[in-house]
């Protein structure tokens, strides 16, 4: 090539590259005057500089800043709405009582389910089917929940043989990485209740462990692809299909047993071989007897394509999808490793309640002391700063007259609802027995418990939403706790409590610390 063609050729592509550029920004102001008036333009927007393209300087700013600002934005408008910017769409934030409360009361036209399928990916993620599928809310509801006091021989079994296994209590310190221990610990037990000893296998436990964490992560790459690659985006790189078809490999025997079983014995099949949980679940089908109705179910589940097997199975779809579980442990042990003042009085309460009523249920139900440190736990320490996520399915009018029209994703600022001092006095101190004080005043007794959501306290939501999952995180949650308290001396390895790490929204209890067991002294 002579270097006159090389010319040409270099001019002709800086040409044609400022062309393009050129074409974006006409189309963009073109955009910006033409586009049709929009209710939400009512709704004034924060953190989006008001130079052209200021809505993308915005949304980047938001993904590495996303907490801070919410934060300035919920300091401005509180109880106001207001808007941010997310990678291709406006956030609207709703704070305060009263439109909290709009939510709260809000039908289907704000729509949960659908608020995951942006926010999350549910689709490509998790299966969309997971968050609208009666089966799995039944499980969650009743069979779950109303055997929680039946499941706590196994959960109390599988907590000693989880932590033996991986921090093995001896004479002198040893050191662990916190998460990569805590995690597949929480991880192990909550499989127990719906899976059996299959809980144990190691691959399973990689499996399982992996695919919580892969659901986050995936979601963040998949909101930023444009929505018509993201079916092929999803099916090359997620990690939905493999992990699918990993688990059934193991799953599968299972499943073919409990049919084998059920329809050996149909209703009387012997207690000792009954699953604790999904073989009791009550659905909505016709099917006279709830086992049959299930084992014929999975083996429905199991005929279909296995793109859909995780969102429908519950043993993956209720137990392993709820990164909340462990995150909660894992901040609240964390806390509890740099509080070690707390130490004692819980100690003092299990030894007490537990001494009088053995590890039941109902002595969980009594450890106030144990209740409010998880509690506020939670409340400093959210899965978010967002809660209360919905998608309005049509336009939507608040009380306060502010109409969103349907296709509004909207949120809650949670974090700052949780750290605002109109709702908690001294918000910003840790203050491990604030509700268990609470609890102490005439008629408050039973009030401000962790399953209790209110519109100051939103960590599992609120509403016909509210995680039907509480009662069995929180159980879970002080089993390990009141194991970890009885069984071992502990400190942080560096003295001082790891900090979270927070991407956008989003919060991780910290992945590198190092924390130091001993058997108790
Ligand atoms: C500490 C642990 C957990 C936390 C913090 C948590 C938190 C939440 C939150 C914030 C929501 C959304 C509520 C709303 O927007 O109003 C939710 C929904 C849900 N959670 Fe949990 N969760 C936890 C554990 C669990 C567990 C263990 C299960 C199941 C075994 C579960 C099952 C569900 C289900 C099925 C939904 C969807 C509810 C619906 O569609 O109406 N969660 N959870």
């Amino acid at each position: 090539m002579d270097s006159h063609s090389a010319n040409t050729d270099s001019l002709s592509t800086a040409t044609l590259t400022a062309a393009t550029l050129l074409g974006f920004v006409v189309l963009q102001i073109a955009r910006k005057f033409f586009k049709p008036h929009s209710p939400l333009d009512a709704i004034p927007s924060f953190g989006i500089p008001s130079y052209p393209f200021g809505f993308y300087v915005g949304s980047w700013n938001f993904i590495k800043d996303g907490r801070a600002i919410l934060e300035q934005g919920y300091l401005k408008y509180r109880g106001q709405p207001f808007k941010v910017a997310l990678a291709n769409r406006w956030l609207v934030l709703l704070s305060g009582q009263r439109l909290i409360e709009d939510i709260r009361k809000a039908d289907d036209s704000l729509s949960f389910a659908d608020s995951a399928k942006v926010m999350l990916q549910s689709e490509y993620t998790i299966g969309y089917e997971q968050l609208h599928d009666p089966f799995q809310m039944n499980v969650v509801r009743t069979a779950l929940t109303r055997n929680i006091a039946a499941c706590f021989p196994v959960i109390r079994e599988e907590i000693a043989a989880a932590f033996e296994d991986l921090i093995p209590a001896k004479d002198e310190w040893i050191s662990v990485p916190a998460m990569q221990t805590i995690l597949p610990i929480v991880t192990r037990v909550s499989n127990r209740v719906f899976i059996g000893l299959l809980c144990r296998d190691p691959d399973y436990i990689k499996l399982t462990t992996q695919y919580t964490l892969n659901v986050s992560s995936n979601a963040q790459w998949l909101h930023v692809t444009p929505s018509f690659l993201r079916p092929l985006a999803a099916r090359l790189f997620g990690h939905l299909e493999p992990a699918t078809r990993a688990a059934m490999k193991h799953l599968r025997p299972i499943l073919q047993h409990r049919i084998e079983m059920d329809d050996k014995y149909g209703p009387d099949w012997p207690e000792g071989d009954r699953p604790l949980v999904v073989g009791r679940s009550t659905r909505t089908s016709n099917t006279a007897n709830s086992t049959q109705a299930d084992a014929h179910f999975a083996q429905h589940q199991l005929c279909r394509q296995p793109y859909h097997h995780t969102g429908e199975y519950p043993p993956l779809s209720t137990a392993i999808c709820r990164p909340q579980s462990p995150q909660g442990i894992l901040h609240a042990f964390y806390t509890l490793a740099a509080n070690l003042e707390c130490v004692q009085p819980l100690r003092e309460e299990l030894e007490s309640v537990v001494g009088a009523e053995g590890w039941t249920k109902e002595a969980m139900d009594q450890l106030v002391k144990m209740d409010s440190f998880l509690k506020e736990s939670a409340r400093t320490a959210p899965s978010g700063a967002i809660g209360l996520t919905r998608l309005a399915t049509r336009d939507f009018t608040f009380s306060d007259g502010t109409t969103v029209p349907a296709g509004t994703l909207l949120a809650v600022p949670v974090f700052a609802e949780h750290h605002d001092e109109v709702n908690y006095t001294n918000p910003e101190v840790f203050d491990p027995f604030r509700f268990s004080r609470m609890r102490e005043q005439d008629g408050e007794e039973n009030k401000h418990q962790m399953v209790t959501p209110t519109l100051e306290y939103m960590s599992f939501g609120l509403g016909r939403h509210a995680c039907p999952g509480r009662f069995f995180a929180v159980n879970e949650q002080k089993l390990i706790l009141s194991h970890i308290i009885m069984t071992y001396d502990f400190k942080l390895r560096d003295g001082v409590r790891p900090p979270d790490e927070w991407i956008a929204v989003l919060v991780k209890a910290n992945t590198t610390a190092e924390v130091m067991f001993r058997k108790r002294r």
